[in-house]
């Protein structure tokens, strides 16, 4: 990677970033709809987005013209704790937000590769592109589910591929996934990453500081971005 290419806006606390995060999000998807579109909202898991799934579930929008969705998913059902599904659920799917519709990337099959297919369909039939995408990173340097050492790793991260989900099974995946493609997710109409803590910054400098996507899969948004790639950081 020659120049970084990201735009770094960092926050006094986490509150901060929440608040301009689902402000900027709901100005987004306001704009969105202002055209006449529904809008498409594809939001990451983990333990990092809860503050700001509080916050932008209280925007004032037309909720029922977002369609919500996951950047990806791990193979459990949406009752279980670690069920992306069930934290966007109980944390943005409330309150003005509960109108909007919920599109899940876990089927009824027993494995994301049983349940390609459906979830393909699901994807296929959302508003495109995305109008916005809001990606996590873990402490190894995945983003989405494009781990280092997964599976179908390349397949994710083929700018080339027609594919719009992938099934992922890695190591430090601990279960089964499915992830959205990164096509699907650089073609999104505001993309950002958002992290927390001086750990997450020292795993985002080292990504700068090489370009080997397998070894760290966050450089393949940053490198494969459409512009640079708004990160928000809070310590
Ligand atoms: O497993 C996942 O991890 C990443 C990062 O999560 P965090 O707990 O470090 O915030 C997340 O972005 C992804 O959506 C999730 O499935």
């Amino acid at each position: 990677m020659s120049e970084p290419h990201i735009n770094l806006r960092t926050f006094p606390d986490r509150t901060a970033l929440a608040e301009t995060l689902a402000a900027e999000t709901a100005d987004a998807l306001r704009a969105a709809i202002g055209t006449g579109n529904a809008a498409t909202l594809a939001v990451s898991g983990g333990s990092t987005p809860k503050r700001f799934f509080r916050q932008l579930s209280q925007a004032e929008l037309d909720w029922e013209s977002v369609t919500v969705t996951l950047v990806d998913e791990r193979w459990v059902k949406d009752t279980e704790d670690r069920s992306n599904a069930k934290l966007v659920k109980e944390n943005l799917i409330q309150g003005r937000a509960a109108a909007a519709p919920f599109v899940p990337l876990v089927t009824d099959a027993g494995s994301p590769e049983g349940g390609l297919m459906e979830a393909q369909k699901r994807v296929a039939d959302l508003p495109s592109p995305l109008t916005v995408a809001i990606l996590g990173m873990g402490d190894d340097g995945h983003t989405a589910s494009f781990f280092p050492g997964g599976d179908r790793l390349k397949d994710a991260i083929d700018m080339t591929g027609k594919l719009l989900v992938v099934p992922m099974r890695a190591p430090a995946a601990i279960e089964p996934r499915i992830t959205l493609t990164l096509p699907v997710l650089v073609a999104a109409t505001s993309l950002a990453l958002h992290i927390e803590g001086d750990g997450k910054m020292a795993v985002l400098e080292k990504a700068l500081a090489g370009d080997d996507p397998l070894e760290m899969p966050i450089r393949a948004v940053i490198a494969n971005a459409a512009r640079p790639l708004d990160v928000f950081w809070a310590p």
